[in-house]
């Protein structure tokens, strides 16, 4: 595969840092992956004008089988490849004769779907966040999705499990975390063996589920999901369908109704996303357009609203 070249070649050349072990320090466990465990840790200084930095450690459980080893050393290479403020940064990896460490951004949110369930009211269901704020999580991660369209680069899991936030305070950033699946195998056993609940299925494409084709525009019908994901607070797509009636409702045409709370202009983006062929689907940086507008003139309906001081349907 012509990547690993990329990698070994910049191992070599040394364009990705290969940090000495006596420089990281791990603590606790804050995740446990199905491609390995992420630790909170530390990157000790190397002198005395550098700083410690805090970063998440994500290390192969020992033993892991050959394949799981170069799998996991092109997520180091992919991430490390990309420079975007929406996805979560590699600063490099640390290799010791026990194994591999990547060194990845402290991302210390936590993943947007664990995020959206805990932001969701308990009696109504419904979330606690503001319009504006769930938009301005939908742009962040609508950007570092334009950022890999640009760069042809299918991420193939774009959903709000592989999302991460920088904090869970005001300011908070959203990142595309986590690039397991971005290999470029044509179905990934990893989700039809491990036969895992959350089986993509629900964010797939029909050409993907059909006929395993990814593209960006397969990429911009996942983001329509997480979309939908954002304005229902976590709710897992489709829900009270099972995984193989989604593949029948989607392919004879049905589609996720409209959260509860959303703008028209918000949801009528959604369907955009979730056009039946690739070419009728907005690129990314349509999606962006379509969404600056839907929060200029959301701002400026509840900005008129309180001018006007009359009672005037949401758009
Ligand atoms: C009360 N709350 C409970 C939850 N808590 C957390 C829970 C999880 C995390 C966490 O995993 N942070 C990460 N920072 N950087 C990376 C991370 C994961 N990475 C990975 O590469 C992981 O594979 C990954 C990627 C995307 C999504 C999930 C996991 C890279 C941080 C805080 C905050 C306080």
């Amino acid at each position: 595969n012509p990547n690993y070249e990329w990698f070994s070649e910049r191992l070599l050349n040394g364009t990705i840092k290969d940090y000495d072990r006596s420089r990281i320090r791990t603590d606790s466990i804050i995740g446990k992956g199905a491609f390995g465990e992420v630790y909170r840790g530390t990157l000790l200084a190397s002198n005395e004008n550098e700083k410690d930095i805090q970063i998440a450690v994500k290390q192969l459980p020992n033993g892991a089988k050959e394949n799981s080893k170069s799998d996991f050393l092109f997520e180091a290479l992919t991430l490390c490849k990309f420079q975007h403020k929406n996805i979560v940064r590699c600063l490099g990896i640390s290799t010791d004769n026990y194994g591999i460490y990547i060194l990845l951004e402290m991302m210390a949110g936590g993943d947007l779907r664990s995020y959206l369930r805990q932001t969701r009211d308990k009696e109504t269901k419904r979330s606690t966040l503001q319009i504006r704020e769930m938009l301005s999580l939908a742009l962040d991660i609508a950007s570092g999705c334009q950022y890999l369209e640009s760069n042809k680069f299918v991420h193939r899991d774009i959903a709000a499990r592989n999302c991460l936030l920088t904090s869970k305070s005001a300011g908070k950033q959203v990142k595309i975390g986590d690039f397991g699946l971005a290999r470029d195998i044509v179905m990934s056993d990893y989700y039809r063996k491990e036969g895992q609940a959350l089986l993509p299925v629900r964010w797939m494409s029909p050409e993907t589920f059909q006929d395993g084709i990814f593209s960006s525009k397969s990429d911009v019908w996942a983001y329509g999901i997480l979309l939908w994901e954002i304005f229902s607070s976590g709710f897992i797509p489709y829900p009270g369908l099972s995984n193989f009636s989604v593949l029948n409702f989607v392919t004879s045409g049905g589609r996720l109704e409209s959260p509860a709370v959303c703008p028209s202009y918000v949801y009528n983006t959604m369907l955009w996303c979730w056009a039946d062929t690739p070419e009728k689907r907005p690129t990314f940086t349509q999606v962006i357009e379509d969404l600056e507008l839907a929060n200029r003139i959301y701002v400026d309906c509840s900005v008129g609203v309180h001018k006007r001081k009359t009672k005037q349907s949401h758009p």
